[in-house]
């Protein structure tokens, strides 16, 4: 039986999305099928493409191009220029992507970078990133962001939330939420019978005993306790900045970090070419590279495909596949 293709939803047209859809095609073409969703004339045309009428007509013509959903968009491409009259079509890709995962005809998403700015400014977009906006269209109660590289997981419990209001959004119930998904998932998607968890703490030094901060006292620790009487194999809170060097990555499955960049620094330190932001806990796969819509090499040729090239395949992993 012809495998399902991945969908991918086209991103910002002003960035790197159309040329990466096009090299990934050449390295996976006969491997891994997958159909791109946006504006064919938004493709810089290295490589050819082919108009599918259906997904299913993915796999039989990737053989000859990048199979293509087409999405007309208002006006031509310009790179490291987005416009606001195309903001709307960029947020429909993503609409389409999830519609053909929940009926069946595609069996995960793999995500291209948005520029979050400009679908606020062109679309009026509600949502700060992907993550939170496929929560909403999933009905999900909690979603989690996972960072994915083969030297490091890593899950931030606030995500697109500014520093300053990170402490307030920082709860007991959003911190457990995000543990039971994350270790959840690790059990069913990659297939760790007993997760190691190791969770950072908010303060320098894990709060020195109060000295230095007091969440790890009042919300962290209380967590942990309690999930640890469940019996997850989880540790901390630990200082951040001692959690990440080689011999404590060994220590651990995944690092739970409180915000956005205590978890995504370390990542893209270590492998910002191969790592992959995969949403864990939505009814469907969804996967994305790690990195955003780079503008100031947008139509250039220079953007590395390797890290969505990575994000496909952990797609095509977690559903089955083996690439
Ligand atoms: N999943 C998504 O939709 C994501 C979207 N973004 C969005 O992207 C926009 C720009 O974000 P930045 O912080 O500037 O990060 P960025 O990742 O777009 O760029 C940072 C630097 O890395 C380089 N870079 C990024 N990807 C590359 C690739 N594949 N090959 C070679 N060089 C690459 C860029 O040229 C730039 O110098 C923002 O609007 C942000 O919100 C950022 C991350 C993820
Ligand atoms: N920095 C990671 C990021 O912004 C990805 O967000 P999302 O669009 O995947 O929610």
């Amino acid at each position: 039986m012809t495998p399902l293709p991945i969908a991918v939803s086209c991103g910002e047209p002003a960035g790197i999305g159309p040329e990466l859809a096009e090299a990934a095609w050449a390295r996976l073409r006969a491997t891994l099928p997958f159909v791109w969703i946006g504006d064919p004339a938004h493709l810089p045309g290295a490589v050819p493409h082919v108009v599918v009428p259906d997904p299913s007509e993915a796999p039989g013509a990737s053989e000859r191009g990048l199979p293509v959903l087409p999405l007309r968009f208002d006006g031509a491409r310009t790179p490291g220029q987005p416009q606001a009259a195309q903001a709307k079509g960029v947020v429909a890709a993503i609409e389409r992507a999830v519609a053909l995962v929940q009926s069946g005809a595609a069996r995960a998403i793999c995500t291209l970078p948005i520029h979050k700015q400009a679908l606020a400014d062109g679309a009026g977009f509600g949502f700060p990133g992907h993550t939170e906006f496929l929560c909403h269209l999933a009905g999900a109660d909690d979603v989690v962001m996972m960072l994915a590289s083969e030297q490091l997981r890593v899950v931030p419990v606030t995500i697109h939330v500014a520093l300053a209001d990170v402490p307030r959004a920082l709860t007991a119930d959003l911190l457990e939420s995000r543990i039971r998904i994350t270790h959840a998932a690790l059990v069913t998607q990659f297939n760790i019978a007993s997760p190691r968890l190791a969770v950072a703490g908010l303060n320098p030094h894990a709060g020195e005993g109060g000295k230095m901060g007091h969440e790890e006292i009042e919300i962290i620790t209380p967590v942990l306790e309690r999930l640890r009487a469940e019996g997850m194999a989880l540790t901390g809170p630990h200082s951040a900045d001692t959690l990440f060097h080689a011999a404590a990555r060994t220590r651990y499955d995944a690092a739970i970090a409180m915000y956005h960049d205590q978890a995504l620094i370390p990542i893209k330190t270590l492998d910002f070419d191969r790592g992959v932001n995969v949403t864990l806990g939505l009814p469907f796969v969804r996967t994305s590279p790690d990195h955003g819509t780079a503008f100031d090499i947008a139509g250039t040729g220079r953007a590395n495909p390797a890290s969505f090239v990575e994000a496909l395949r952990l797609a095509d992993r977690m559903t089955g596949g083996a690439a």
